[in-house]
């Protein structure tokens, strides 16, 4: 995207502090980097900031002083008009799945193609390879409140990855799951990490990395507390 090779971290975050309007300060001189095809996770107790990060990692806010560069991109001072096409490149998981109830699982889906121009048929090929792949063949014409919220949870991430971005960002995506459909998802998230893509997956649920040899990124009221690998 940038043109200055390989070994850029895809996502570096110097010296970034939040402050909202209300005088919170959600954010204070955090700074790390994932390195391409990374599988990170980015814990603390409720409160400490791991949202805010996110949320400023996909540009829904900006950060009160410091810098995020995106593939190599400062992502505070591009334009508004770039921001959709950088979002391109990230794809995000929530806790709520926040899913379209008025439209099918196909079409919550397709919705991320149709916005960045592909045709039916790529559309098609497209959706109902990733359904399957997701387990998820055969539920194309529910509605998200006919499914289990592990189900609905796995169209979420479909939705996300249909587009294969190079970036997962998954704010607690095991947070409304039990711990079989947890483990579903944690077993997608290796996969897709496994075929190359960069995970920062936010969660205050230390079970979900224990014992394994994920690096973990640990907040504490907004400051980055430990970090360890
Ligand atoms: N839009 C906002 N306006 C004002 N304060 C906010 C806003 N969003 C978050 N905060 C505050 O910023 C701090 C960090 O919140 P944040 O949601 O990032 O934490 P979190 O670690 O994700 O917590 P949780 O696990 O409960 O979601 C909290 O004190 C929160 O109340």
């Amino acid at each position: 995207m940038n043109g200055q090779g390989d070994d850029l971290p895809i996502i570096a975050i110097k010296g970034v502090s939040k402050r909202y309007p209300n005088d919170v300060v959600a954010l204070e001189n955090i700074s790390f980097s994932l390195e391409k095809g990374e599988f990170c996770f980015l814990t603390g107790p409720s409160g400490s900031g791991k949202s805010t990060l996110l949320r400023l990692l996909y540009c829904a806010e900006r950060p009160t002083s410091g810098d995020i560069f995106i593939d190599g991109v400062n992502v505070k001072t591009i334009k508004q008009t770039y921001i959709p096409i950088l979002r391109r490149r990230i794809g995000v998981v929530f806790q709520d799945f926040k899913l379209l109830q008025d439209r099918t699982v196909f079409e919550n889906v397709a919705l991320a193609l149709e916005v960045i121009g592909f045709n039916r048929d790529q559309i098609a090929l497209r959706v109902n390879k990733v359904l399957e792949n997701l387990g998820l063949g055969g539920k194309g014409k529910r509605y998200p409140q006919e499914l289990s919220g592990g189900e609905q949870q796995r169209v979420a991430i479909a939705r996300a990855i249909v587009n294969r971005p190079p970036i997962i960002l998954a704010d607690e995506p095991t947070g409304n799951l039990d711990p079989q459909r947890t483990m579903e998802v944690l077993d997608i998230m290796d996969e897709l990490n496994a075929r190359g893509t960069t995970i920062l997956f936010a969660t205050h649920d230390e079970r979900l990395f224990e014992g394994t040899m994920r690096r973990v990124v640990r907040l504490q009221d907004g400051r980055l507390e430990v970090e360890y690998s």
